[in-house]
């Protein structure tokens, strides 16, 4: 496996895969990887003959300098588990490799509406950071086909709006979330939970569960069954920040003619905000 750190070098090796006819597949991930990573790259490796798995802290896409700051990186440990999956290129570069001129005056790719919704009005400039990385990445790495998690519901909504709007000759690929035993979402962020908080974290899939149930049973009154499980979670010991149950596939209000709706969680506990999401047949 070769570990990656600058543009030139990558770019060397991308224009020997294509010569080739490699079929390439991109893993876009902020590292401190787990199982819901392995399966992405899982996924990559059955659709494509190379992997490029890139580890890159985006600062671009953090609004609070503390969450920068914190975010677990493990490059050693990350670059020995790709290694093992057979992974054959992993891109770790430095803030500075990806943004020579500062992010102040870096071009920016912006994907209107989605964008400043939902997550983008909870972390402002979140999804643009997010769209101006993933289009660098796809610019370098030229992949076939990428993948991403559904764990990050909106996220995977804004890649393939890019995508069209933007003409990406790219295949962008959603994995299911990968789960513990108990239900919880793997994610790098649960790292920060504590042991006693580790076990009231499952009660955020519990409670996503029990509004997708009701949903499936009928119930339509958005805003009682919101309040409910807001309700539900503070009890826990979790402090609900952003419910919502949506069109799954305009992530707009839910009218008569939704076909799915898409339960979208957000809530903290302790120092995490834990973040998970479920979609609902309504026919
Ligand atoms: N449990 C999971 N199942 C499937 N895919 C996942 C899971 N967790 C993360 N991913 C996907 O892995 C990719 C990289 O995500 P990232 O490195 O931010 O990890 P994360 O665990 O989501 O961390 P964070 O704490 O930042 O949310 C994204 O496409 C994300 O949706
Ligand atoms: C897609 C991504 C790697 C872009 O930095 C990040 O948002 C993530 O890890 O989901
Ligand atoms: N997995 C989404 C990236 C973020 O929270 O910044």
């Amino acid at each position: 496996m070769l570990i990656i750190e600058t543009v030139l070098m990558l770019r060397q090796q991308i224009r020997r895969l294509r010569l080739e006819g490699k079929r390439i597949a991109l893993v876009p991930t902020m590292g401190n990887l787990h199982d819901g990573h392995m399966k992405l790259v899982d996924e990559a490796k059955s659709r494509a003959d190379v992997v490029v798995v890139s580890i890159f802290v985006n600062p671009m896409q953090f609004d609070r300098p503390d969450d920068l700051a914190r975010y677990p990186r493990t490059l050693q440990e990350d670059c020995e588990k790709l290694n093992r999956r057979g992974v054959e290129f992993v891109f770790s570069p430095t803030p500075e490799e990806v943004y020579p001129r500062g992010m102040g005056e870096q071009t920016y790719v912006d994907v209107p509406g989605i964008s400043t919704i939902l997550e983008g009005a909870s972390r402002p400039g979140h999804f643009r950071g997010v769209s101006t990385v993933v289009s660098k990445l796809f610019n370098l790495v030229q992949p076939d086909i990428a993948c991403f998690g559904e764990k990050d519901y909106q996220q995977l909504a804004l890649i393939r709006k890019m995508v069209a709007d933007m003409s990406y000759d790219i295949e962008i690929v959603g994995v299911p979330t990968v789960r513990a035993k108990d239900g919880l979402a793997l994610s790098s962020r649960n790292g920060y939970l504590t042991s006693d908080q580790r076990k009231i974290a499952p009660g955020l899939s519990k409670v996503m569960n029990g509004i997708g149930e009701k949903l499936k049973a009928g119930e339509r009154n958005v805003e009682e069954i919101l309040a409910a499980a807001a309700l539900e979670l503070n009890e826990k010991g979790f402090r609900s920040d952003d419910l919502q149950i949506r069109d799954a596939d305009t992530l707009l209000e839910l009218t008569p003619q939704s076909q799915r709706a898409v339960v979208l969680m957000a809530a903290w506990l302790g120092q995490a905000r834990l973040i998970d999401n479920l979609t609902v047949d309504l026919a």
